[in-house]
C-alpha cells in the first residue's frame, strides 16, 4: 500500500502560486537543460542582429546610390560623411553603385542564412530544453499529489488535481513548444529593433517610442475582450460536436421514430451558432489588428516626417532615415504575434500556477518508525473538510494476528474507519496508534511495511502484470510473484497470452475486477504486512468469483491481523470479533454467535442472510 502523508491543517481549496513561485518552479526544473536555455537565447539574439542587415544595408545603399547621382538627387552633407565612411567620395566609378549593390545583396543573403540558421538550431535547442523541462514539471506535480493527504484526493478537490495534472500539464507543455519560441523570438526582434532604431539617430528612436502608448492602447482594448469570446468560440465548438455525437449515436433511435427532423434542426442551430461566432472572432482579430495598422501607420509616418526635417536640417542623410523606417517596419509583425499570442501566454502561465501551486503543498515531515503491535484507535471522531461527520468517540484495539469484521448500513462509516486504521487519513480528533505509535506521525515507508489497505476499487496499472504486482515490492524476481499469486489462487494469470508479462490496464487485456481484486490480494502477500485492512475488497464479485475471493482474503490473513469491512455476512462470520457500525458509532460488539445471540441489528441482518 502507498501510504500518503496526512495533512489535516490544509485549507480546502488547492492553492495557486504566485507568479514568482511559478518561475522559480519552471526554472529549477530547467536543470540539466540550462545549456540548452542559453542556446537558445544566443540563437534568438543572433538571429534577431542578422535581421538588421537587411535594413541597414538598404540604408546604405540608398546613401551610395544618392552620392553617386543615381535617380539626380543632391546629396546633403550627411550624405557626403557617409559617402566618406562607404569609400565612395571623390565621385563614384560607373561601377561603384553597381558593386554596392552586389555588396548589399550578398551580406543581406549571408544575414539571412544566418538568421535562418540560428531559428533552425533555436527551435531545435528548445524542444532539448522544453520536453524534459514540462516532464520533470508534470513528475513534480504528480509526485506531490501522491504524496498529499488521500482525505484531500478524496474529498471535493479530486477533479482539480486532476485538471492540473492532466490538462494544465498539457497547457503549459503545448505553450512551451508552440508559443514561447515564437514570444522569444518576436521579443528579441522587437528589443533589437528598436534599439537599431535608436542606434541609427536617437532623435528618430524618440518618435518610435510614440508606439509604445498606442500598441498598449490596442492591448488594453483587446485583452479584456479576448478571452470571453474565445471561451464562447470553443464551448460552440463543444455544443456542436457533441450535438453531432448525439445524432450519430441515436441514428437508430431517431430513424426508428421518424425524428430526424427536430434533431437536424438542433445539430443546424448549434452549427449555425458556432459559424456566427467564428465570423465574429474573425471579425474581433480584424478589429484588433486595424488598430495596431492604425498605431505603426500614424507612428510611420511621423518617423518619415522627423526623417525629412532632420535630413533637410543635414543631421542624417536619406539612407539612415530609410533604415529607420525598415527598423520601424519590423516591429509590425513581431508585435502583432505578441498581442495574438498574449491571452495564450497567459492561459498557460494561468496552467503554470496551478501546477505551482500543487507542489507547493507542504508534506509534512513524519519520522516516527514503527515496530508493530497492538493497533489502537481511542475516542476517534473525523468530521470530512465539507463537514460531513462520519465517526464518533470509536474505540478499537486489534491485537497481533486478531481479525476484526466491520458491517452497517451503506454511510455508518466502515470505510472513514478502515482509512484512520490503516493511517491514510489522520482522525480529525482522537488518535490511531500502532504499538504505540501514531500512524499520523509515522514514516510513510514504516508505514507501508506494517500496514497494507486493499480498496473496493483496484486499480489496475497500464503495464505488465507483474510490474502491477511489483508495487508492493519492486525488488520481488519472477518466482517470488508466482508464490504471491498462488498463495491466493491467482494461477490463472499463467494462461494469460503473455502469462507475468501480459500487458493490462488502458489498451492493454481486460481484467475483470475479481481478477484485478485477485492481484490486490497478491500485491498484500508481497508486501507482507503485519495488518492488512479490507475495504470491501470483494464487494464486486459475482457469488461464484465471490467465494474464491474470499478464501484468497481468509489466505492473506492467515498469520496476520485484519480489519475487514464486510459487505456480505459471510465475510464477518470468521472473524474473531464483529463490529456493527451505525450512524459512525460502533452500535455492537462480539462473535457472530454472541451477535446473534443478542437478538440486535447484528441478529437482523444475519436473519436477513442467512435465513433462520
Ligand atoms: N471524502 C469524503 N468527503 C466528504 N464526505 C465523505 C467522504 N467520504 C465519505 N464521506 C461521508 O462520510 C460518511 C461515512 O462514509 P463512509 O464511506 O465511511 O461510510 P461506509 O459505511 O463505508 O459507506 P459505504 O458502505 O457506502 O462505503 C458518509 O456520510 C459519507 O457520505
Amino acid at each position: 500500500m502507498t501510504v500518503q502523508s496526512v495533512d489535516t491543517a490544509q485549507p480546502l481549496a488547492l492553492p495557486l502560486a504566485r507568479p514568482r513561485e511559478s518561475f522559480r518552479l519552471l526554472w529549477r526544473n530547467t536543470r540539466g537543460q540550462r545549456s540548452f536555455v542559453w542556446l537558445v537565447g544566443i540563437a534568438g539574439l543572433l538571429a534577431a542582429v542578422a535581421g538588421l542587415v537587411a535594413p541597414w544595408m538598404i540604408g546604405w545603399l540608398v546613401d551610395v546610390l544618392l552620392a553617386a547621382g543615381v535617380g539626380g538627387a543632391e546629396q546633403t552633407p550627411a550624405a557626403a560623411d557617409a559617402d566618406a565612411a562607404a569609400g565612395t567620395a571623390g565621385g563614384p566609378g560607373a561601377n561603384a553603385p553597381a558593386a554596392a549593390v552586389w555588396w548589399a545583396a550578398a551580406a543581406v543573403a549571408g544575414a539571412g542564412l544566418i538568421a535562418a540558421a540560428c531559428a533552425w538550431a533555436g527551435q531545435a535547442w528548445l524542444a532539448r530544453a522544453a520536453e524534459p523541462t514540462v516532464a520533470g514539471l508534470r513528475e513534480a506535480v504528480m509526485d506531490r499529489a501522491l504524496r498529499i493527504g488521500s482525505s484531500r484526493l478524496d474529498g471535493t478537490e479530486t477533479g482539480d488535481l486532476v485538471s492540473r495534472v492532466a490538462e494544465d500539464a498539457r497547457e503549459v507543455s503545448q505553450a512551451a513548444t508552440t508559443v514561447v519560441p515564437l514570444v522569444v523570438q518576436s521579443l528579441f526582434t522587437v528589443v533589437v529593433s528598436a534599439a537599431g532604431l535608436a542606434a541609427v539617430d536617437w532623435r528618430l528612436g524618440l518618435v518610435g517610442l510614440l508606439a509604445i502608448p498606442m500598441y498598449w492602447t490596442t492591448l488594453r482594448w483587446y485583452l479584456p475582450r479576448s478571452g470571453p469570446i474565445y471561451r464562447e468560440e470553443r464551448a460552440a465548438f463543444g455544443t456542436r460536436a457533441s450535438r453531432l455525437l448525439g445524432g450519430i449515436t441515436g441514428a437508430r433511435t431517431l430513424r426508428a421514430y421518424d425524428a430526424q427532423g427536430p434533431e437536424l434542426e438542433r445539430i443546424h442551430a448549434a452549427s449555425a451558432q458556432a459559424r456566427d461566432l467564428s465570423i465574429g472572432v474573425f471579425g474581433f482579430l480584424t478589429r484588433a489588428f486595424s488598430r495596431n495598422n492604425r498605431a505603426e501607420a500614424v507612428v510611420l509616418g511621423a518617423i518619415l516626417g522627423a526623417g525629412f526635417l532632420l535630413v533637410s536640417a543635414g543631421y542624417i542623410t536619406a539612407g539612415a532615415v530609410t533604415t529607420a523606417a525598415l527598423l520601424f517596419h519590423r516591429l509590425f509583425n513581431p508585435i502583432g504575434a505578441l498581442v495574438g499570442m498574449f491571452d495564450q501566454v497567459q492561459s498557460a502561465g494561468a496552467s503554470l500556477a496551478r501546477m505551482a501551486g500543487v507542489v507547493s503543498l507542504p508534506v509534512p515531515e513524519r519520522t516516527a518508525r514503527l515496530h508493530g503491535g497492538t493497533l489502537e484507535l481511542a475516542d476517534v471522531s473525523h468530521t470530512y473538510d465539507d463537514g460531513t461527520p462520519a465517526l464518533h468517540d470509536v474505540h478499537l484495539t486489534i491485537g497481533p494476528g486478531e481479525v476484526v469484521a466491520v458491517v452497517g448500513t451503506t454511510g455508518a462509516g466502515k470505510s472513514t474507519l478502515a482509512q484512520i486504521a490503516a493511517g491514510l487519513v489522520a482522525p480529525t480528533s482522537g488518535t490511531a496508534r500502532l504499538g504505540g505509535v501514531e500512524l499520523v506521525e509515522a514514516d510513510p515507508g514504516s508505514l507501508r511495511e506494517h500496514i497494507t489497505m486493499v480498496f473496493q476499487e483496484v486499480h489496475g496499472f497500464a503495464t505488465t502484470v507483474a510490474e502491477n504486482l511489483r508495487v508492493a515490492r519492486p525488488e520481488a524476481d519472477r518466482t517470488t510473484l508466482e508464490a504471491a499469486l498462488e498463495s491466493v489462487g491467482a494461477g490463472w494469470v499463467a494462461h494469460l497470452p503473455q502469462g507475468l508479462d501480459t500487458e493490462v490496464g488502458e489498451g492493454g487485456y481486460r481484467l475483470d475486477p475479481m481478477q484485478l481484486q485477485m492481484l490486490a490480494l497478491a500485491r498484500v502477500a508481497l508486501a507482507d504486512p503485519q495488518l492488512v485492512v479490507l475495504d470491501e475488497a470483494t464487494a464486486e464479485a459475482s457469488s461464484a468469483g465471490a467465494r474464491r475471493l474470499d478464501i484468497a482474503a481468509v489466505r492473506v490473513l492467515e498469520g496476520r491481523s485484519g480489519l475487514v469491512v464486510a459487505h456480505r455476512l459471510s465475510q464477518a462470520v470468521a472473524a474473531d470479533r464483529i463490529l456493527v457500525m451505525s450512524a459512525g458509532r460502533i452500535v455492537e460488539t462480539g462473535t457472530h454467535e454472541e451477535l446473534r445471540a443478542a437478538g440486535g441489528h447484528y441478529a437482523e441482518l444475519s436473519r436477513a442472510w442467512f435465513g433462520g
